[in-house]
C-alpha cells in the first residue's frame, strides 16, 4: 500500500484554481522533492496531500484512508498517529526547552514518550549538549533538528517538510538534509517542497510542478537535469 496516494487533485482558492488535476503516490521508504516556479502550487499541494488543506475534487489517501469526506478529528488523529511535519520556520514553543519541544507532540497525544526516547531524538540530531536550551539560544540549523528530533520521537509513517532549509546556510541545510535523507531507511516516506535544486537531487524522486500540474517525474535526477527540466517550455 501506497503511503500517500493523490488521485486527480484539484484545489482552487475563491475559484481560482491552483492545482488542476494533480496525481502523484508515494511508496513506503521514499523520498520524494516536489519543486517548481514560484506559485506552481508546490505548498498547497503538500498541505492538500497532508490533508491541512482539503481538496476541492479528486483523492488524496494516507495509508489507505481517503481524507475527503473524513470528520475533523478522525483526520486529526491520523495525521497525529502517523504524520509528521517540518516547516521552514521550525515552529518551537519558545518558552519550552529543546528536550521540552521534542516531548510535547507525544505529550498532547497522551502517548508515553520516556525520557530516554527523547533524549535518543535529540542525539540522532546531534543535540545531547543542547537539551536544555530554549529556541532563542540555539542557531536556525539548531532549531529546525530539534524540529526533525520532535518528528522522529513519534516514529510517523510519513514527513511533510514545507522548504525546511529554506532559512538556512548551506552547512546547516546540508545537515538537515541528511537527517531527513536517512528517515526512509525503515520503511517511511518523506515529501518535502524546496526551491533548492542541489536539495532536491537528495530525493529519491522528484516530481516537477507547473501551473498546478505535474510537469516531469524524474527518478534520482541530479541538480542538473531537475534545473533543466524546471527550464523546459
Ligand atoms: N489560502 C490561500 N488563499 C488564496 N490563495 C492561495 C492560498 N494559498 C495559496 N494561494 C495561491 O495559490 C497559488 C499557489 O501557491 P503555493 O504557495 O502553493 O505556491 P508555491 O509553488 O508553494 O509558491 P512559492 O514557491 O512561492 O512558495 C498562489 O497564487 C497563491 O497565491
Amino acid at each position: 500500500m501506497a503511503s500517500v496516494e493523490v488521485d486527480g487533485l484539484t484545489k482552487e482558492f475563491g475559484g481560482n484554481p491552483v492545482l488542476r488535476g494533480v496525481s502523484v503516490g508515494v511508496e513506503p521508504g521514499e523520498f520524494l522533492a516536489v519543486v517548481g516556479p514560484s506559485g506552481s502550487g508546490k505548498s498547497t499541494l503538500l498541505y492538500c496531500m497532508s490533508g491541512l488543506e482539503p481538496a476541492t475534487s479528486g483523492s488524496v489517501r494516507i495509508l489507505g484512508h481517503e481524507l475527503g469526506g473524513m470528520r475533523r478529528g478522525a483526520l486529526a488523529a491520523l495525521r497525529r498517529d502517523h504524520v509528521g511535519f517540518v516547516f521552514q520556520s521550525y515552529n518551537l514553543i519558545p518558552s519550552l526547552t529543546a528536550r521540552e519541544n521534542v516531548a510535547l507532540p507525544a505529550r498532547l497525544a497522551r502517548r508515553k514518550i520516556s525520557a530516554t526516547d527523547v533524549d535518543q531524538a535529540l542525539a540522532d540530531v546531534g543535540l545531547s549538549d543542547r537539551a536544555a536550551y530554549r529556541p532563542s539560544a540555539l542557531s536556525g540549523g539548531q532549531q529546525q533538528r530539534v524540529a526533525i528530533a520532535r518528528v522522529l520521537a513519534v516514529r510517523p509513517d510519513v514527513v511533510f517538510a514545507d522548504e525546511p532549509t529554506g532559512a538556512l546556510d548551506t552547512a546547516s541545510g546540508g545537515q538537515v538534509l541528511d537527517l531527513l535523507a536517512k528517515i526512509p531507511a525503515d520503511g517511511r516516506s518523506v515529501v518535502m517542497v524546496t526551491h533548492d535544486l542541489s536539495a532536491a537531487a537528495r530525493a529519491d524522486r522528484v516530481v516537477v510542478l507547473r501551473d498546478g500540474l505535474v510537469h516531469r517525474s524524474l527518478l534520482r535526477p541530479s541538480a542538473a537535469e531537475v534545473f533543466a527540466a524546471l527550464g523546459e517550455s
